[in-house]
């Protein structure tokens, strides 16, 4: 009778119904497939899968996970970057390229590096800094190791999540050294600039810890921390950071590719989600509201003059350094980011766009740049098919980039 039974529950529909769906699953995900594949079997359908397939898979559609280390990892940095400013501790060197480095991008670069490599130890990293000059400079390489080495959040479990402490000063300069990944189209590679704007952050302006995963060229998760940004998503654009103690300021923004952009408050318990953000409509485009660099080298002040002036915005635009741009004109404080080549010869790098490209997207805004091309991702270390920048809502994006194509090509 036993034997009976257990003859039939092998032929019963649902169950041949799941070994098919098995056999498929193992199918894909031998040929890692998986994760993209699970994407369009229907939702009832993957739930069957069994959890252990599931939670073996490199990366769950929803990108939970990354998007989880990436939001502790950026609080951790921002944590010592505040330290590093509030302590009087820049300690800048000059780079090569004669922009100026401090020990808050050493350091919030060691800690991100840390935090993926202990999460996701074959992705790939892009980031801005590395460590050779360090190893030359054993007083700097101190002083960065004095905050790596006591910086971090104050909830020990998430703490674990993002590999805690790093070991050794040696395993530290080891970390920075690990964003020289050269890019590129295939994989997952995060980008990463540990302080965008350093000479904002040198001036006590605005400035941001940005990082993102790029999937096979397409930015899929981005993290923007602003320490000095208002809390408040519905505060006035303006290029002033407030009063000195930080008190109303600091702003996380997160997206992931199909799920929205959101804010937090940066200083808030890092398990809390955020609440969505979207860009303004502008109806009337006369009374939008620009931000550009604060470094004329950057973005050209004039060109930027000439455009509003073509599209009859009489607003004084707001200039702010770093990433802070993007995060303004995605929860509406601000609408557009315009960000126009000085220097022909200049390639905007990834890590200074990837996060903020998604997230103003996520919050209904096109990003292109002045020919009106989408920012490729997937070309290396460096934008090197694009020039400038022109963000804005998808309603008027036409209209802006007409005028600046207009004023470019009349120079
Ligand atoms: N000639 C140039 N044109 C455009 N961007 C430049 C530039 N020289 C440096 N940058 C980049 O501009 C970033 C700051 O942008 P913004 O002007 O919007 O604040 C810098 O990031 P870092 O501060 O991370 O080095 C740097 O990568
Ligand atoms: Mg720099
Ligand atoms: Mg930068
Ligand atoms: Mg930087």
């Amino acid at each position: 009778m036993v034997a009976n039974r257990t003859q039939t529950s092998f032929h019963h529909p649902r169950f041949i119904l799941i070994l098919l769906l098995l056999l498929i699953i193992l199918a894909l995900n031998r040929s890692s497939l998986l994760s993209s594949r699970l994407a369009i079997l229907p939702q009832h359908f993957a739930s069957l899968a069994p959890a252990t397939i599931l939670a073996s898979t490199p990366s769950t559609m929803s990108y939970r996970k990354e998007l989880r280390v990436a939001k502790l990892a950026v609080q951790r940095a921002a944590i010592l970057t505040q330290r590093v400013f509030h302590e009087k501790a820049k300690g800048t060197l000059s780079k090569d390229d004669k922009s100026p480095v401090t020990v808050g991008d050493f350091g919030a670069q060691a800690l991100i590096i840390h935090a993926i490599r202990r999460n996701f130890p074959t992705d790939e990293i892009v980031g801005e800094e590395e460590a050779s000059s360090l190893r030359e400079d054993k007083s700097l390489a101190d002083q960065i190791w004095g905050f790596v080495s006591s910086t971090s959040l104050n909830d020990p479990a998430s703490e674990e999540q993002i590999g805690g402490p790093i070991r050794s000063q040696r395993e530290m300069l080891q970390a920075i050294d690990e964003g020289q990944s050269p890019g590129g189209s295939r994989g997952r590679i995060w980008a990463l600039d540990p302080i965008d704007g350093t000479k904002g952050f040198l001036r006590g302006g605005q400035y941001a810890v940005c990082l993102a995963l790029i999937e096979d060229g397409h930015v899929k998760v981005g993290v923007l921390a602003c320490p000095n940004l208002p809390v408040d998503d519905s505060a006035p654009l303006s290029a002033d950071v407030g009063d000195e103690n930080g008190e109303g300021r600091g702003v996380m923004f997160s997206a992931v590719l199909g799920s929205g952009a959101k804010s937090r408050p940066l200083g808030r318990g890092a398990l809390e989600t955020g609440q969505p953000i979207l860009m303004r409509d502008v109806p009337d485009i006369t009374q939008a509201t620009f931000c550009e660099s604060v470094e004329a080298g950057h973005s050209s002040h004039g060109d930027q003059a000439e455009i509003a002036k073509k599209l009859g915005i009489t607003r004084q635009s707001v200039r702010m350094d770093s990433q802070a741009k993007y995060g303004s004109i995605a929860r509406g404080a601000g609408d557009l980011y315009l960000r126009l080549p000085v220097r022909a010869d200049y390639q905007e790098k990834i890590w200074d766009h990837a996060a903020g490209d998604l997230i103003v997207r996520e919050a209904g805004g096109h990003v292109t740049d002045v020919e009106g091309r989408r920012l490729d991702f997937s070309l290396g270390r460096t934008l090197k098919e694009n020039k400038g920048v022109v963000a804005t809502p998808k309603a008027v994006h036409e209209q802006v980039l007409e005028a600046v194509k207009s004023v470019l090509s009349s120079k």
